[in-house]
């Protein structure tokens, strides 16, 4: 099994590269065939008209008749083709059920995933019968417009031979050109059938391509290789929305982080945290404004180099399948000690010396075989291994870890990354108390970014109320924290 295997990504990229292929041999083969079908077509005809301008004018209106049975056919082909890009959806639901199983039997629904299971099936069977019908249905009208077009040909031809308007080698050649133009008419046929299954693979190709672009992964200014150095990110006035049609959901921001700090984001549901590392990533581009990188404007920088500099810890973690190793360090750049050093420091090593084949123990797709806890340590180890990184973000990257590690790991992160600009997007707001300041985000807006002590003192204040609600204020380890700050 390959690194990739199985991934949605990968059955994508597979059925794109299929179709690619088939935009580049079958349809410019198909297109060429037809076009020199159509050509003896338009030959014959032209010399029928000259030599003989009866057999001439039958052959156009069976040519005529053929063009419509054509059409129709091919229009007939455009539903049933629908139909089966419906059909498709059965092997993606039947491999979104297998992976979601254990969700779809917590929640008693098989009964209705069956159903839909069935609903798909029909409708595959449906479209393949049709397709059955339809090719059927143009081979008859094919084969039954041909046998007559020959059949009046040649008794037009032994009728014109026999009152001596054409010569008999005339006679021989008009019905063996005849039997020709039938076969040619097939092909014609043939080659207009097996197109309209091409043509799908160009439509899918033509999808992708005018699906809307990332920006270039070419820049016109290439960073320094230690860049960024510092880890300062200025935001200057910067809005983003995810699609046009839908409203903003960072507004005008204006904020400077400055290099080293560490900065916890909160606020409350929907407020717009985890906005935060898609803009900064440049999932999305901004509606309006800019972030400066290390002084960078990062519109003008390479994609790949964007991304590079930047190390994150997700909120909902990915693994690919394989084994943990390749989701440790997948372009195998770390030793094996290097590789262990990197687990420890992310509190993995008891759960990894549980399996009998360690750092080769097997990952099934996304990392099913895990929780979500640890797949975000399984993340943690490699952003530990790129000791380089100036910009860390950790989207609630312990949100599923248990509070005693959790605290374990945020230890981790502050000795492991001490020249690091850090990003929080925190659940536990323990986590952050120790931080440089706070960013209190409010449906898109900064609310306040200010220091967590300066936080705390006004009450009335949406950071207070959300460790209140938090029931930190109760909280042992909330009121340690308090006193650590100084706070009256
Ligand atoms: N992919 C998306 N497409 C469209 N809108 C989105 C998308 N992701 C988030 N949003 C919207 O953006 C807004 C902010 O969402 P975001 O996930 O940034 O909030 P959040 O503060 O991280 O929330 P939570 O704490 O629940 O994760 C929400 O109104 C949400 O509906």
């Amino acid at each position: 099994m390959t690194f990739f295997d199985s991934t949605p990504l990968n059955r994508i990229l597979n059925r794109l590269s299929k179709d690619i292929e088939k935009v580049d041999n079958d349809v410019p083969h198909r297109l060429s065939y037809s076009a020199t079908l159509i050509g003896e077509c338009v030959f014959y005809l032209i010399s029928a008209m000259y030599f003989i301008p009866q057999i001439g004018f039958l052959s156009i209106i069976v040519m005529i008749f053929f063009v419509f049975t054509t059409l129709y056919y091919t229009y007939a082909s455009v539903q049933i083709r629908r139909l089966f890009s419906a059909a498709s959806a059965v092997a993606s639901h039947l491999q979104d059920s297998y992976v979601g199983i254990i969700t779809i039997r917590a929640f008693s629904v098989q009964g209705c995933f069956s159903n839909q299971m069935m609903k798909k099936e029909t409708t595959a069977i449906e479209s393949e019968l049709a397709k059955h019908v339809s090719n059927k249905w143009i081979e008859l009208r094919m084969s039954i417009l041909t046998s007559i077009f020959t059949t009046i040909l040649t008794a037009f031809a032994i009728y014109f031979g026999h009152i001596g308007y054409i010569t008999a080698a005339a006679v021989g050649l008009v019905t063996s050109t005849g039997t020709m133009l039938r076969n040619l008419l097939g092909s014609i046929a043939q080659t207009v059938k097996d197109m309209e299954m091409s043509i799908v693979a160009v439509e899918r190709v033509q999808e992708y391509v005018d699906n809307e672009h990332e920006a270039a992964w070419i820049s016109t200014i290439w960073p320094p290789s230690n860049w960024p150095s510092r880890g300062k990110i200025i935001f200057k006035g910067f809005s983003l929305r995810y699609r046009a049609s839908t409203p903003l959901v960072l507004k005008g921001l204006n904020l400077e982080i400055k290099g080293r700090e560490n900065v916890g984001v909160v606020g409350r549901t929907g407020a717009g945290k985890t906005s935060f590392p898609m803009a900064l990533f440049r999932m999305t581009e901004p509606s309006e404004g800019t972030i400066l990188i290390d002084s960078n404007d990062y519109r003008s920088l390479e994609l790949h180099d964007l991304r590079k500099a930047l190390t994150i810890i997700p909120q909902d973690p990915v693994l690919f399948c394989g084994n943990l190793r390749i989701n440790l360090d997948p372009f195998e750049e770390f030793t094996y000690f290097e590789l262990w050093e990197a687990i420890e420091k992310a509190h993995l090593k008891k759960f990894v010396d549980e399996f009998l084949e360690n750092l080769n123990h097997k990952i099934s797709e996304g990392g099913g075989n895990f929780s979500v806890g640890q797949r975000q340590l399984i993340c943690l180890a490699p952003a530990i291994l790129r000791k380089k990184t100036k910009i860390l973000i950790l989207d609630e990257a312990t949100a599923y870890v248990d509070a005693e590690t959790d605290s374990l790991i945020q230890e981790s992160i502050r000795n492991q990354f001490p020249n690091c600009t850090i990003l929080t997007i925190a659940h536990r707001l323990n986590t952050i108390m120790d931080y440089d300041k706070i960013l209190v985000m409010d449906s898109g807006e900064i609310q306040k970014f200010d220091a967590p002590k300066n936080l705390l003192s006004n009450k009335n204040g949406l950071f207070y109320s959300l460790a209140e609600q938090a029931k930190l204020l109760q909280n042992n380890l909330f009121l340690f924290e308090i006193n650590s700050l100084n706070l009256k």
